[in-house]
């Protein structure tokens, strides 16, 4: 191994000049791209290519001022290769102008040793380079160091290398960055699983999970291309603030197709339906119940009436009989496929109209007539067979079924009864009955089954592969809204037990997958911390005991001397902070929040308060996070800051229904900081943080 910042060092010299090849021959594709020949053959050919050329030319030109390249693997000789290949790795394909490869996109199968090669196992790999890169005065990085690993003389650094653990200590500003140059081979492993696979990431805080998440995101992307093209691929996140945080990272490695949402987006039918009502925590609970699915299917499939006379279309001046057997067979054949899931209600009214229409085709071709497709089209939209189907299989609006449900007794039992109790069925009823449906105001979790009726009637978007993080806190009926989108594709999903705090939580990660069309994915786990300081994770570790009992508890790789302290002194705890790099959050208990910011502005701090249900999604490019970020308690998943000020952590317990869920919030809050963690607090600290069962 040799490291080296020397200018004058050979080595560095000859990679210099490659990156600065390899940025010529970018900026050479580049001015391709934006010449992409438009002959105009048609307005349509021309349109497809302008958006061709936008799109690569977006591709091309993400983020410009990062290096082309990261690392570097030098290969065994080969008969074709005596001197063995060398390739440089970097966030995209860079290539001269006879097409030879400058620069390897991390995504190849030929770049895979880079991250996955050991002395023991080498891949045909002998030696490894790392780069080290430093900001120029204008802002651009420019190469400053390397580190070779000689696989082939049996070194092997693993987490040792010097600029691996440079990377991971580095303090943290603003949003989330992507982490390409230093994925872990368990990482990558999950990173590159094939598109059919399943995954369900079970992994402590700062494990990397979210990291793995998106840049499987972006491998999938660029590995099948033909299956994902158009919107293939979709991410779901906990709330906008978290959105917000991650929406720089699949940009940064050259995606910005992708579709970062929520599942409360997904439900809000176009952000036409919001929340106007809040269900008692109980009535929550319920309403995430696996078991609502089946009420709703029965709710729709209850609304099929039993034909009772012919139906008699008329053709011009003849009338056509369609005997009521024959259309009672047409009825329940629809009604099967129906129940079967393979047929959308509002679909079935079309199949209805479409098998009657074809009816009286035969019967007039059994005549000797030829009839046309117009004419079947004709009778399939005719009085008799509107009135008809109408009346059998009417057309429904899913808040006037779930206002039904809710309003009608007799209904909800009918639907209801044998898959719920009657204190259940008591839980669900509205008190008080809206004047109309529109009248009616839904709850969260009322919009989650309105989906649920949706999807029953009509199609929604599909992607080909969904990322769900944070997938711990949805309940069974959530995982459904998240499965619908992805009915033939496969899922990634990311998750920590530990950290589940909402009543409804499905609480396995069988269930979940279960709940999410995956059965048979195989929990894979995370237990390397690449966040949190060992000295805070040891006491976040205490807590598993009480929260989750099976969950195993992660190791940290970083050191982190004195990252953990404990005052009564905000300001003072503040002013520490402040003194260091990085970005710094004060999470206080939710009702904090107020006066936490006032006794900080008191002290001349600005601050800025996040509470991820006040931003919207829209506004994710906006703003930049200040300098000191308020966090409430319960906004502060997913997210992390150089130096974190955790305020009252019994205060935090406190705020939760149960003991439990508190002491979940307080692992998610203690496990924020990247450098260090100071704890403020006056009242004494919950005990299951000093004792080890
Ligand atoms: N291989 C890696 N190299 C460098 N940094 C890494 C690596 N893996 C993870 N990290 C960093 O560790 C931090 C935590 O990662 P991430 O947010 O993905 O963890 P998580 O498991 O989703 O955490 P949480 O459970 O708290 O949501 C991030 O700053 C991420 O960039």
């Amino acid at each position: 191994m040799s490291a080296s910042d020397a200018r004058a060092d050979p080595v560095l010299r000859s990679e210099q000049a490659h990156l600065l090849a390899a940025n010529d021959c970018l900026a050479e594709m580049r001015e391709g791209a934006a010449r992409i020949a438009d002959y105009g053959v048609d307005a349509l050919a021309s349109e497809s290519l302008g958006r061709m050329r936008a799109e690569r030319l977006k591709h091309l030109g993400a983020d410009l001022e990062a290096p082309p390249f990261f690392g570097r693997t030098d290969r065994d000789p080969e008969a074709e290769h005596p001197a063995g290949e060398v390739f440089h790795i970097g966030r995209r394909h860079i290539r001269d102008s006879v097409g030879d490869p400058i620069v390897i996109d991390w995504r190849a199968p030929i770049a895979r040793p880079f991250y996955r090669a050991t002395a023991d196992d080498r891949q045909g790999v002998r030696l490894r380079r790392r780069f080290g890169f430093a900001a120029d005065a204008t802002g651009y990085a420019v190469l400053s160091s390397y580190e070779d690993e000689h696989l082939d003389a049996g070194e092997n650094l693993g987490l040792r290398s010097d600029l691996l653990r440079a990377e991971i200590e580095r303090p943290r500003v603003g949003p989330m960055r992507d982490i390409v140059a230093t994925i872990q081979p368990d990482q990558d492993e999950l990173v590159r699983a094939d598109l059919d696979t399943s995954l369900c990431i079970q992994g402590a805080p700062g494990t990397g999970k979210t990291a793995v998440g998106l840049h499987r995101a972006a491998y999938l992307l660029y590995s099948y291309p033909e299956r994902l093209r158009r919107s293939g691929v979709l991410v779901v996140g906990p709330n906008a603030a978290f959105l917000r945080y991650i929406a720089q990272v699949l940009p940064a490695l050259g995606e910005n197709g992708i579709t970062q949402t929520t599942v409360e987006d997904l439900v809000s039918g176009d952000g036409r339906l919001i929340p106007g009502r809040e269900d008692a925590v109980a009535v929550a609970v319920l309403k995430g119940d696996a078991r609502l699915a089946e009420v709703c299917r029965r709710a729709v499939i209850s609304h099929i009436r039993k034909p009772e006379s012919d139906v008699v279309p008329i053709v011009g001046t003849k009338r056509y009989r369609i005997p009521v057997e024959r259309v009672r067979r047409y009825v329940d054949d629809a009604r099967r496929s129906l129940v079967a899931g393979e047929l959308r209600w509002d679909l079935g009214r079309e199949r209805l109209r479409m098998l009657l229409a074809q009816d009286v085709r035969r019967q007039r071709e059994d005549a000797g007539g030829a009839p046309s497709d117009a004419e079947t089209g004709k009778v399939a939209r005719s009085v008799p067979v509107k009135e008809f189907v109408d009346a059998v299989w009417p057309a429904l609006d899913p808040r006037e079924v779930l206002v039904r449900l809710y309003t009608s007794p007799q209904f909800l039992h009918r639907c209801g009864a044998t898959v719920l109790g009657p204190d259940e069925l008591d839980q669900l009823a509205w008190a008080d009955p809206p004047r109309s449906v529109r009248a009616a105001r839904f709850s969260a979790a009322d919009l989650v089954l309105l989906d649920e009726l949706r999807g029953l009637m009509q199609p929604n978007d599909q992607y080909v592969h969904v990322v769900v993080d944070e997938a711990q806190d949805l309940s069974a009926m959530q995982c459904r809204v998240v499965a619908r989108r992805v009915p033939i594709g496969s899922v990634t999903v990311l998750g920590d037990l530990a950290q589940a705090t909402t009543p409804w939580a499905v609480g396995s990660w069988p269930a979940t997958m279960a709940a999410l069309g995956s059965p048979a994915a195989t929990v894979r786990p995370l237990t390397v911390g690449y966040r949190v300081p060992g000295e805070v994770l040891i006491v976040a570790n205490r807590l598993l005991p009480f929260i989750a009992a099976d969950v195993p508890p992660a190791t940290s790789v970083r050191a982190g001397r004195e990252a953990l302290s404990y005052t009564a002194d905000l300001l003072a705890a503040v002013g520490r902070c402040l003194e260091a790099e990085g970005s710094v959050a004060v999470i206080v208990p939710d009702a904090a929040a107020t006066s936490v910011r006032a006794e900080l502005a008191g002290a001349g701090i600005a601050t800025e308060e996040l509470a991820g249900a006040g931003i919207a999604t829209e506004d994710l490019a906006d703003a930049l996070p200040a300098r000191v970020t308020v966090v409430a308690a319960s906004s502060a998943k997913g997210l992390e800051y150089d130096s974190v000020v955790l305020v009252e952590p019994a205060a935090i317990v406190a705020q939760e229904p149960s003991r439990l869920d508190g002491l979940r919030r307080l692992y998610v809050a203690w496990t924020r900081a990247v450098s260090r963690l100071a704890v403020v607090h006056t009242a004494p600290l919950p005990d299951e943080l000093a004792v080890t069962p």
